[in-house]
């Protein structure tokens, strides 16, 4: 089976991760890319690594025609511009994964109240499955919209699941401390994110009010069966990829660190891209930079009765395109490592 890929968006941190996954997959043809600024260049001008690889010209966005000659969309398009594309795609008959944030909450009110953009795409929303595969596989297998999670949720939610299945932690008690690397924030130029504001520095931002909360409280209820509330604060911090997000949790039945670490091996036990570290060894960015890997450490504080998880992705690829590649494997019947295999690059 060859499947036809084309990607909205494509000249963005996050949809170049995915032009060059897609050119490695071995089932995968790559039929259009698109971008807002670079139209009729070669991809390979706009991203130099890629050159020998992927011979591909940008396009601008003729839906009609992307929608005809694909059997799969990706969007990686800043929030809010993915709503407007999903209906024809769908109508069409394609399958779309979505990179951004448009499909992820299933309330439009609480969309909107985040984000701050009216969702014109609503009627759509219960057709979308959230595209977290070790949470939601057999969903995502009869999806054809598929929400792809955000970077820093996808970093909380796998970190914290096993727990909350089983009640083994106090729902109004998680304190989530986030730290991203700066492509978290996208390729365009601001102030925020340039060399000077952020090199040699960490800061914390949207305290309280990031965007992510909403998106993490609703994944975390539905495994708790119950209402869960966080406290979260990503930090920007100088480096390029990774997440790394400090969890803590008060326990309500103190456990072990070793029998919480064999619950969680236990819960992992078939998947591919989590890997549970053995007592004593926590994660790191750079373990997994440049993998589809989500890594998983914790320690039980007995003196506090809390425990406290760490888990480090890269957010570009489990946190963003090596997911969307992983969701789009699920929806094709393929085997879900298909192109993702392997660890990433060290040092
Ligand atoms: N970066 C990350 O780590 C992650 C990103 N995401 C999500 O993926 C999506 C893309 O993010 P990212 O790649 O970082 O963003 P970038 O800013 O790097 O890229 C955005 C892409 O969208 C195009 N674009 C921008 N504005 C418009 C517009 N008005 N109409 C059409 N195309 C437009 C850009 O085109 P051009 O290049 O030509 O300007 C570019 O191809 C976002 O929703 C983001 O939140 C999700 C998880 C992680
Ligand atoms: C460092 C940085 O700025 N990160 C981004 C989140 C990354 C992201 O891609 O957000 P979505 O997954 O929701 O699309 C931010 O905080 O807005």
């Amino acid at each position: 089976m060859v499947i036809k890929a084309s990607i909205i968006g494509a000249t963005g941190y996050a949809g170049a991760e995915l032009v060059r996954l897609l050119s490695a997959h071995p089932q995968v043809e790559l039929v259009g890319l698109t971008t807002q600024s670079y139209a009729g260049k070669a991809f390979w001008e706009v991203y130099p690594h890629l050159y020998g690889y992927v011979d591909l010209v940008c396009e601008e966005q003729d839906l009609p025609a992307l929608v005809a000659r694909s059997d799969v969309i990706f969007t990686a398009l800043p929030h809010g511009h993915a709503m407007a594309v999903a209906r024809e795609v769908i109508d069409g008959g394609k399958a779309l994964v979505d990179l951004g944030a448009d499909f992820r909450l299933h309330d439009p009110v609480v969309y909107q109240d985040w984000y701050k953009v009216e969702h014109t795409a609503a009627e759509l929303l219960p057709r979308a499955v959230y595209g977290l595969p070790e949470i939601h596989r057999d969903e995502i297998r009869s999806a054809r919209l598929v929400a792809n999670p955000g970077c820093y949720p996808t970093s909380v939610i796998l970190a914290l699941a096993p727990l909350l299945k089983e009640g083994l932690v106090e729902t109004g008690t998680i304190i989530i401390d986030s730290k991203s690397g700066v492509s978290g924030a996208g390729r365009g130029l601001s102030l925020n994110t340039h060399y000077c504001e952020v090199n040699e520095s960490i800061k914390a931002y949207g305290v309280a009010v990031h965007r992510h909360t909403p998106e993490i409280e609703q994944e975390l209820s539905a495994l708790a069966g119950k209402k869960v509330l966080v406290s979260f604060t990503p930090h920007l911090t100088p480096m390029i990829r990774g997440i790394l997000s400090t969890i803590y949790a008060r326990l309500t039945r103190l456990k072990s660190t070793e029998e919480i670490l064999t619950l969680y091996r236990e819960f992992y036990r078939q998947e591919k891209f989590v890997r549970v570290l053995p007592a004593g060894m926590l994660p790191a960015t750079k373990m997994v930079a440049g993998s589809n890997h989500c890594d998983i450490g914790l320690v039980v504080d007995r003196r506090t009765g809390r425990v406290v998880i760490i888990s480090a992705i890269d957010n570009l690829i489990k946190g963003a395109a090596g997911q969307a590649v992983q969701n789009m494997n699920i929806m094709f019947g393929l085997a879900e490592d298909t192109g993702l295999y392997g660890p990433g690059v060290y040092p």
